[in-house]
């Protein structure tokens, strides 16, 4: 028995990741959550003829503890979203506050469910929902993880349009890093099956995966950022953690996690002197049962792009700590 719940629900990428939860097979039960409008999208999804059985609350009458209590998978999209002229960092005002809070309550509800962070500044909101577990005494690094699967499907759709690739997801390019421009570094000389890309489109590529999400920033013009394509993301990453969960072997996927918490990421962590990073992780029953270190696989060029990504993910990570030990004056 499956349960997966949703913070923020009812929003761009919450209703769509909702929807394809409640569609699938590997959920026996569905709850959402939100501030607002819980009802009528638990209403509209809870006509569709799946297994899951779901329902939705809104934070009266202790909803939060509903919702999350007896959760396996909890999934976090709830928060605001960039518009243009914006970075993700521009978001950490509200969304460090929305994201502590709700892990608090995942603390004190469902603390050995698995956490799936995608509300952003990623690379401050997955050190700032640590922390929060931590002072809870109940964080297991292995079941946290800031969803950066986004990076790894834009890397697979963009690089298709180089090598016409039938199927995009039939390439696996590692993403690693953090979540956002600079900290994200695609990794094409190690896509399996090997990729030929000329030498004159590798910087562009590289850079339309680093800001895809602006693309999409910049195309809604001020509606708002990725919901679909995350939610697909969002899903497929769900869908891992789950499949692992269930026993199934051999699921690795790109996920920024707590090195120094999972067996092989203390080395790694040691080695680029930054504890919270996206790198390939071996999913299993326990969550993040193994990172791999494929970092003496990069070419130089990729080292250089690693310089520029762990300078600018420091700065976040410290951010996030510092905002759960000495929080702003409300
Ligand atoms: N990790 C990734 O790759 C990506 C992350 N994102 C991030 O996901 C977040 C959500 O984006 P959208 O869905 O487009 O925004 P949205 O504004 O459409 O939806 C956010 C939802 O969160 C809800 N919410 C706000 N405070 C809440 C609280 N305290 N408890 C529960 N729900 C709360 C809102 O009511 C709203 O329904 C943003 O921070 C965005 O930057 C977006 C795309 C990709
Ligand atoms: O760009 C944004 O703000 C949303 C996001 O994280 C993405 O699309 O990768």
């Amino acid at each position: 028995m499956v349960k997966a719940v949703v913070l923020g629900a009812s929003g761009g990428i919450g209703q769509p990741l909702s929807l394809l939860l409640k569609a699938s097979p590997l959920v026996d039960e569905l709850s959402l959550y939100d501030v607002v409008n819980t009802p009528g999208v638990t209403a509209d999804l809870s006509h569709i003829s799946s297994i899951a059985k779901i329902t939705g609350y809104l934070p009266a009458d202790d909803g939060l503890k509903k919702a999350l209590t007896g959760a396996d998978v909890v999934l976090i999209p709830a928060g605001i979203p960039r518009k243009p002229g914006m970075t993700r960092d521009d978001l950490f005002k509200i969304n460090a506050g929305i994201v502590r809070d709700l892990v608090k309550g995942i603390a004190e509800y469902s603390p050995k469910a698995f956490i799936l962070v995608i509300s952003n500044p990623v690379n401050s909101t997955v050190p700032i929902a640590a922390e929060v577990m931590m002072q809870a005494g109940k964080f297991d690094p292995k079941r946290l993880f800031g969803v950066t699967t986004l990076d790894v499907v834009r890397a697979e759709t963009f690089v298709q349009d180089i090598t016409g690739e039938n199927d995009p997801s039939k390439t696996v390019i590692p993403v690693i890093g953090g979540h956002s421009g600079e900290t994200i570094v695609p990794l094409f000389s190690l896509a399996k099956p090997a990729v030929e890309i000329p030498a004159e489109k590798l910087a562009p590529l590289i850079k339309r995966v680093q800001f895809g999400g602006d693309e999409v920033v910049e195309a809604k013009g001020g509606a708002g950022s990725a919901t679909l394509s995350m939610a697909y993301a969002g899903f497929r990453f769900a869908e891992k953690v789950i499949k692992a969960a269930n026993g199934e072997k051999g699921i690795v996927e790109p996920t920024f996690v707590y090195l120094p918490g999972v067996t092989g990421g203390d080395a790694i962590a040691k080695e680029i002197g930054i504890d919270y990073f996206s790198v390939p992780v071996e999913l299993g029953p326990s969550g993040a049962e193994k990172a791999t270190n494929i970092l003496p696989d990069v070419n130089d060029e990729e080292k250089k792009l690693l310089e520029a990504c762990k300078t600018g993910l420091k700065g976040s990570i410290e951010k996030g700590v510092e905002f759960v030990h000495n929080p702003p004056p409300k």
